[in-house]
Order: C-alpha cells, then structure tokens, then sequence
C-alpha cells in the first residue's frame, strides 16, 4: 500500500533513489519510535512475564486431594463445610438473598496444613485450584503485581468454580505505611478491586495464607473480602497420631510399629515435619535393605527431625512439658473456682509466643466490671505462676505475658477505676510520674492479695490440680466438656 502510494503521487515519482532510502528509513525510525511510545522500555519485562504466567497457568488442576486427607482439624473442617455447601449449591442461597463468603484467611505457623486444607476445599467440590504465593506479584515495576493480579481473576472466573489461593499474602497484603511502595499498593488495591468486583453468582473463592494474621492490612479483613479467619494450629496428641497414619497408610509398617507411642514422641511437631519422619523412615529402611519400616528407622527419623528444631529451639523438653501442663490447669482451675468467664479449651500445644493457652468462651457485651470481678481477673492470671511455684517450688519465665497482664489490670484500677486504697482519685498519665511511689505500693498491694489469694485456692484443691495437669499432659488439649466433666467428677473436693 505504502508503495502503491509512491507511485501515484508526482512528487515521489521524481525522487531520486537516495531520497527514496532516506525516506525509507525515516519512516522506519518513526515506527520503531512509536512502538517505544507504547512499550517504554521499563515495561517491555512485564510482557515477557506475562506470557510466562500464562503458560503457568493453563494447567489448571483440579485437585484430588480430600478432607479425609487431611488428618486433625476437625474444627476448620466444620467450619468450611458451610463453604463447600456455598459452592457446590450456591442456588440454594442465592435464592434467600445470602451472599457466598469470598475471602478465607488461614493463619497460624508453617507446616500445619494451610496449602493441603485449599487444595482439599477445591478437591470437594471440584473446583479449578489456582495456587499463587504473595511473593509472586512483587515486582520492581510498577503495575506488574496489579496486571498478574488482574490476570488471574479473569483464568479463575472462566474456570469457575475456582479457589484461588495466595499462600504468604502478607508478602502484598501488609499494612500500609506512610513510606508507600507504589507497586505493592498497586497490588494490593487491585487485589481488593478484583474481590469487590466479581459477583457472588461467579463462585470463586479466594483463600490467603500467613503466619502472621497481626501483618495484614486492615482493608483486606474489611467484611466482603477476607472476613473468615481460621486459625491452623500445631496437632495435638490425638492429630498427630492420625497425621501419621495418613502418611504411614501406603507404606509397609512393622507390626510392633505403634503409632500412637510416635505421637507421643513428637510433641511440638507439625504435619509437614510427621510427613517428614515418615518419609524419612522408608528411605532409611531402604538403605538398611529391610522389606518394611522398623520402630529403629522411625526413631532415628524423629531424632533427625529433634535435632533440627532444638537447633531452631523449637522443641519442648518432657520437664517443660510437665510445668506448661501444670501452669495452664492452674489457670483453668482458678477460672473454674472462681467461676469467671466459661473455658472452652486448655491447650499445652504451642501458640505463637505461648507454650500452651485456656481459651475462654466469647464474653457476653459487658462494659461495667466491679473490683471483684477485676481482681478475680488477675487471680485467673496469676493461677498459671501460683501453680508453679506449689509444684515445682521454683517459678519459671513462662508467666511473662500473664504477670503483663495483670499488671495491667492492677494498673487501671488504682489509676482509672479508683479502685485502691487511694480511693476514688485517679491519675492522668502526666501525674502519674510525680506519685508513682505511692500508685506502685497500690499495684503491689492488689498483685500481691491476689496472687496469696489463688495461692490458697490451689492449694485447697492440690488434688484437682495435679488430676487436670496429669490429664492435659496425657492428651495435650481439653475441649470444654472434657474439663468440665473432669472437674465435675471431683467437684465435691472443689473449695
Ligand atoms: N493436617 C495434616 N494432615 C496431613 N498431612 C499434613 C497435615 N498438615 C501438614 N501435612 C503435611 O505437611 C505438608 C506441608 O503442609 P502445607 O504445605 O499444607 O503446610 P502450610 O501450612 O501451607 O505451610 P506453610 O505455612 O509453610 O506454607 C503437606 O503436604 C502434608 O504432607
Ligand atoms: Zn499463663
């Protein structure tokens, strides 16, 4: 065409053949300048990524993967039942007006199962799988993040139902700061975008994964995107001997293998390291030439897999498992002597920070506390140390967080409630400098009637102690009821 035109005008036709080249090449130039124009230089990777992510994604899997492959958790299946029930029948609510959950946040330590539990959910209700990690969008270039964020909602809805899921979201979904980083931001609001966007009738469910929930940007929790959260902690006793099971059911076992000693031995652990040992076993049992797995090449597995932690002083020694057991019943038992709030757990399984935990039921909206009550608070807190020191005679740093606490709470009472001997003075933060002698005696002189106080209520009910400490060393976890009827069966004692 371009020729075509040289000819028909009499201009052209007198050019010399020099002219011609010149022109020939200006209009190269020109085209090529236009191209830069739409592709700057900057951005000429992202097309290369880009056709990369493509072929990345085509395969879209849809996993095989089960809950019944997933041993333990018994509670976060529950809870997602509700969601494979929104999936596999979202008719069913769309007709009442319900909208489909579109955000699950998993959060707890590595290992635990976060990424076999997604791929699980999109297993049971045959749904295309599109796993992502945070750390994938994160690009020096501004816009990549956003348009791969963009990229994948567009493959996910054409393969709906779809999980996609984001293991390590913090890596885009971190609180924002001041110091903005233009292109995780960019990420991040494209990532919000996407789940406003899409509407409940396109089943797509996005589930992100952390191990640090306290990282994440408030807007990503916001109701509507990731407002389920579900915490996936280390196993128990009791999950640990089924994660076993679930990775020693292909494998030739010895029969004097018993399972449920290595559970014990394995405490502290999580999934990823018991798939571990099992795997390690057969490999040993394959270089010792044996036709199945002895209890040697399991021990020597576990010891592997010891060493390592107690490298990463990760692993909890039999003696510390003993005190947390004792310092968690104290805490239970007081809350149950003195009957605050209603526990509905009593965990010697690590939790961030914590080597064990009592959790509480969900209190009742109350906004007016008597002093009591408070001080009842405090003794609940105190009851983990006050355990220690009647057992052990000697007292660990294990009540850190708790003496926090309720420090705290001593605090504002004589501080903000008027509840000392100070009676009804309180102390704005600028006064509290000039009388802190006097507001430290008061602190002292509640910590210290509590603590002789639970003191005293654990030592009237040794017994009970030692049976609820004795229990929660055998099983690692109490439900509730288990507690309950545990004290039940010895409240008569209970003073
Ligand atoms: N509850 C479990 N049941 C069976 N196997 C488990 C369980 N938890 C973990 N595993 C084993 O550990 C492996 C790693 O687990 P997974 O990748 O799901 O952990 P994760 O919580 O996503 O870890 P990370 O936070 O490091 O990404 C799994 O492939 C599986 O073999
Ligand atoms: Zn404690």
């Amino acid at each position: 065409m371009l020729l075509g035109a040289f000819n028909a005008h009499p201009y052209y036709v007198r050019m010399s053949n020099m002219n011609k080249v010149l022109l020939i090449f200006l209009c190269i130039s020109l085209f090529a300048y236009y191209l830069k124009l739409d592709k700057s230089p900057q951005l000429e990777p992202v097309h290369i990524k880009m056709q990369k992510d493509d072929n990345q994604n085509t395969n879209t899997n849809k996993p095989s993967v089960r809950f019944h492959d997933v041993a333990g958790l018994d509670e976060v299946k529950e809870e997602l039942a509700e969601i494979i029930d929104f999936i596999k029948a979202p008719h069913k609510y769309h007709k009442m007006g319900a909208k489909i959950p579109k955000g699950i946040l998993f959060y707890g330590p590595p290992g635990t199962g976060k990424t076999l539990l997604a791929q699980a959910l999109a297993g049971e209700t045959d749904s295309s799988f599109f796993p992502t990690s945070g750390s994938e969008f994160v690009e020096k270039y501004v816009g990549v993040g956003a348009k791969r964020v963009r990229s994948l909602f567009e493959k996910a809805k054409k393969g709906a139902p779809s999980v996609i899921f984001i293991d390590e979201i913090d890596a885009i979904g971190a609180k924002r700061t001041t110091e903005s980083n233009n292109e995780k931001d960019q990420t991040l609001n494209q990532l919000l975008i996407e789940m406003d966007g899409f509407h409940s009738e396109q089943t797509i469910i996005v589930v992100g994964a952390t191990n640090r929930l306290d990282l994440l940007d408030e807007a990503l929790l916001r109701p509507g995107r990731f407002d389920r959260h579900m915490f996936i902690g280390n196993p128990d006793l009791h999950a640990r001997e089924e994660i076993l099971h679930v990775h020693t059911k292909n494998k030739p076992i010895d029969e004097n293998v018993n399972i449920k000693e290595l559970a014990k031995r394995t405490h502290g652990m999580s999934g990823a390291h018991l798939s571990n040992i099992a795997n390690e076993a057969a490999i040993l049992a394959v270089r010792n030439n044996k036709k199945s797995i002895g209890i040697t090449e399991f021990s020597e597995a576990i010891e592997k897999v010891i060493a390592g932690l107690q490298r990463k002083n990760a692993v909890i020694l039999d003696k510390e498992k003993q005190k947390v057991s004792y310092h968690e019943a104290g805490h239970a038992l007081m809350g149950k002597i003195l009957n605050t709030d209603l526990i509905s757990r009593v965990s010697i399984i690590p939790r961030g920070e914590a080597l064990g935990y009592v959790m509480y039921c969900p209190e009742e909206d109350r906004y007016l506390k008597t002093t009591a009550e408070l001080k009842n608070k405090i003794k609940v807190l105190l009851g983990g140390r006050c355990a220690e020191q009647l057992i052990f005679k000697e007292i660990s740093t294990g009540a850190s967080d708790d003496l926090k606490k309720a420090n705290a709470i001593a605090y504002q009472m004589v501080c903000d409630y008027g509840m000392s001997n100070l009676h009804n003075r309180v102390f704005e933060p600028s006064l509290v400098k000039n009388c802190y002698p006097m507001i430290d005696k008061e602190i002292e002189n509640i910590i210290d009637e509590c603590y002789e106080d639970a003191l005293q209520h654990l030592t009237n009910n040794l017994d009970l102690l030692s049976t609820v400490a004795h229990k929660l060393y055998e099983k690692e976890t109490l439900s509730g009821e288990e507690f309950q009827m545990l004290v039940q069966s010895n409240y008569s004692t209970i003073t």
